[in-house]
Parts: C-alpha cells; structure tokens; sequence
C-alpha cells in the first residue's frame, strides 16, 4: 500500500519520464508498443526515448502532447562532430522534439573547448528541437572532471545536462546527480535536468526529484525542467500511483 503523497509524486513523476526504448535490438513493433505504454492510466509520460531510426514512425504513432526524444552520437561519444551534425539534422527533419547528444566526453581532459564547440554546433542545427547533453558522468571518475563536462555544456548553450547513457558500468548516481544539480543551480537553474541509466524504483525516481527540489528549488522540477530516463521504471511508479501491487521490488533487474 502506499500513502497519499506518495501516489501523487508517482503522478508527477510519470510526467517527468522519458520511457526509453534503446535496446540493440529494438523494432518498428517495440516502438509502437512504447508509444501504447507512453498513454499511461495515470497520463501521458512526458516523452519517449528512441533510436533515431524510429523518430518519424514515432512521430506519427504518437499523440503531440508526448515529446518525441532521440539520441545522437549515442553511445560511444566520439568526436566526428560532422558524422553528429549529420545525425542530428536527419532526426530534426523526422520530427525529433528532443536530441539527446553524448558529448565527447574522452576530450575534456585535454580540450573542454572543443566538447563546448561540439555542443554549440549541435545546438545550432536542432531548431526547435530541445537539446540534453548526456556527460556519461561514470566514465569521468572524478568531481572536477564532472564539473568541467557542466561547464562545457552550459557554455556550449545545452537546454539540459543528463547523467548518462545507461550503457557504462556505472550510471546515475546520486552523487553524480548532486554536482550536476549543483551547477545548474549556480548557472540560475535555467538548465534542465535529466538523470539516466540504472533507475528501477518509484524511490529511484523520487529520490532525484527531491534532490532537485533541495538544490534547485521547489520549483524547479517542472516537466520542462525535469526528466527522468528510464526504461524500466514504469511499472513501479505506476503501481505507486494507483495504490496497487507493486512489480516485486528489484526482482528480476
Ligand atoms: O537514456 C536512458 C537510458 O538508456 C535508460 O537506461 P536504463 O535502461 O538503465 O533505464
């Protein structure tokens, strides 16, 4: 059973999910399924999260309250910035709302100017498009390390700084989060926030969300702020909101 408030954050939360489909073998058909997922009973999550090969079926499929998300550059983060201007036009011109870009994180150490560059031409070619920069925080091992991945992408003009990719040994985390969190609040708490990868659990989820609002502010959470990347959270937060049996705890992850 669960208690009032938390069947309203679970509500919140569902606004806030980018439900995520980015199997090496997804099809035509997992997407379609996706796009039925996404229309919750409890409503609409806030986008869904796909391969760019997919991004004009989902488009067509999907009610235009939900985003369509995709990524670019995804997963490695190399840094052939034409092969990604290429990607990223290609998915905008299918009817991309949202592009989720790794940035070439392996550079930083050396040259943080040419990952700010990177984002900058990303930026300029996504139009209306929305754009989260994803700094793949397990692969950067330390705090100065991170921070210098926040400030490559504030100054390269991101629309949102996402954790990870879900596809390294280590993804969000709570710590990581927590500097990302802390960087968008200095920089005015303009910048969106998305954390990613790993994320199984209603309290998963509520715990980043609480951490925006003790960084951020209450306000800031908003679902244009606020995403959640999650490709098996659902059935929990859903179970939550509803009052219902939840899906076995961390059985089965
Ligand atoms: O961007 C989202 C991640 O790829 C999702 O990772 P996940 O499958 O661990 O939820």
């Amino acid at each position: 059973m669960t208690d009032g408030v938390e069947a309203r954050r679970a509500g919140e939360l569902i606004a806030r999910l980018d439900l995520t489909n980015l199997n090496e073998i997804c099809t035509e058909a997992d997407v379609a399924a996706l796009c039925e997922k996404a229309e919750t009973p409890e409503g609409p999550v806030a986008a869904i999260c796909i391969w760019p090969d997919f991004v004009g079926f989902a488009r067509r499929e999907l009610s235009t309250r939900i985003k369509v998300a995709t990524v670019v550059n995804f997963p490695r983060g190399g840094d052939d910035v034409d092969a990604t201007l290429a990607e990223t036009r290609k998915a905008v011109s299918d009817g991309a709302d949202e592009i989720d870009l790794v940035i070439a994180y392996e550079r930083l150490a050396d040259d943080p100017g040419f990952v700010e560059a990177q984002v900058r031409t990303i930026k300029a070619s996504c139009g209306h498009a929305k754009l989260k920069t994803i700094l793949e925080t397990g692969r950067l091992f330390d705090e100065g390390a991170i921070r210098t991945a926040c400030h490559a992408a504030l100054s390269g003009g991101a629309d949102f700084l996402k954790t990870s990719t879900g596809k390294v040994e280590v993804n969000a985390t709570p710590a990581s989060a927590r500097i990302l969190l802390e960087e968008i609040g200095r920089a005015g708490a303009t910048v969106g926030f998305k954390p990613a990868g790993g994320i199984r659990t209603f309290e998963d989820a509520d715990g980043y969300m609480r951490l925006a609002e003790t960084i951020c502010g209450l306000d800031y959470p908003t679902p244009e702020r606020f995403r959640l990347g999650a490709s098996s959270v659902l059935a929990d937060i859903l179970a939550v909101a509803t009052g219902t049996e939840r899906p076995g705890g961390l059985a089965g992850y």
